[in-house]
């Protein structure tokens, strides 16, 4: 098995099955990295075949979200004297799980402000903006200077676009994502690094110090080079799991999320 792990060098114990001289019979299986198609795919049976909802997943998303950002940047280790961290929706379901994202963070104790430049008109989206105005979770009309940030927040959580992303950046998303990469901040991105093709990556992109990939990786999270990697989105039914051989390895206890 030398030299066929998918994982990126910095992966975690799962690596060590990769390359053991344990009989393959009994080896953990890699977990899978997916193509944007296989990932759509997955998506559109949860809802189809298996009867969730939007909402319901993208609460689970985002909760999952929210609880792996206190365990890589809890609030006792935060640079700044308040706890403030920037969360930057884009405008489709990456977007959502930011909202849901920072709802949780502002329960957690974190003191999250929203940019939400492109609002999709659907109930879903409304309702989520809502819930974040009545929990006093301030909304910016404009991206701030990258200098701004670097003095104003600990954390930018980037909830720009996930796995749908495709092409070359549009307005207002090509001028945000160039001041975030002149910022020095560090950048939790939510299942994908906005910008990066969803299987190639990017070379000179965004460089998240976190990446939080739901369900499964993406085949980009091979090339991220940051601190934290967790897997979230502990919703997959294990028949789901099967069909597309996921392999997804065990999450602790009750936990929603797991560092990969
Ligand atoms: N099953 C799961 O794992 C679950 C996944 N979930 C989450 O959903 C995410 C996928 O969501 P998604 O499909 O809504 O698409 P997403 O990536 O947010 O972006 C689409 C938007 O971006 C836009 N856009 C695209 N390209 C662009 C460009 N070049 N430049 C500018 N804009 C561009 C495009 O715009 P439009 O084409 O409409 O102009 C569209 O509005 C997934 O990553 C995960 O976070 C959870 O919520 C629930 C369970
Ligand atoms: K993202």
């Amino acid at each position: 098995q030398a030299g066929t792990c998918p994982l990126p060098a910095a992966a975690n114990s799962h690596r060590k099955d990769c390359f053991s001289s344990t009989p393959a019979s009994t080896m953990a299986q890699a977990i899978k990295y997916l193509g944007q198609e296989e990932a759509q795919h997955i998506d559109e049976e949860l809802f189809s075949e298996y009867g969730f909802s939007v909402d319901q997943l993208m609460e689970l998303a985002g909760l999952s979200c929210a609880t792996a950002v206190t365990r890589a940047y809890p609030l006792t280790s935060l640079v700044k004297a308040r706890p403030s961290l920037l969360v930057i929706c884009g405008p489709g379901n990456n977007g959502g799980d930011g909202l849901v994202c920072a709802r949780h963070l502002k329960l957690f104790g974190y003191e999250p402000t929203i940019l939400y430049p492109k609002r999709p008109n659907k109930p879903l989206f409304q309702g989520l903006t809502t819930q974040c105005q009545k929990m006093e979770i301030p909304f910016l009309t404009e991206m701030p200077e990258a200098k701004a940030i670097d003095e104003a927040y600990n954390l930018v959580i980037d909830a720009i676009f996930g796995f749908s992303f495709k092409g070359a950046v549009r307005e207002p998303f090509g001028s945000i994502l160039d001041t975030l990469k002149k910022s020095t901040v560090p950048i939790a991105s939510i299942d994908i690094p906005s910008g990066w093709d969803v299987e190639q990556g990017s070379t000179d992109g965004l460089q998240p110090d976190m990446l939080i990939s739901l369900t499964a990786p993406k085949k980009s999270a091979s090339l991220f080079k940051g601190r934290y990697h967790f897997l979230g989105g502990r919703f997959v039914p294990p028949g789901l799991e099967k069909k597309y051989q996921l392999n997804l390895p065990q999450y602790p206890g009750t936990d929603c999320v797991l560092q990969l």
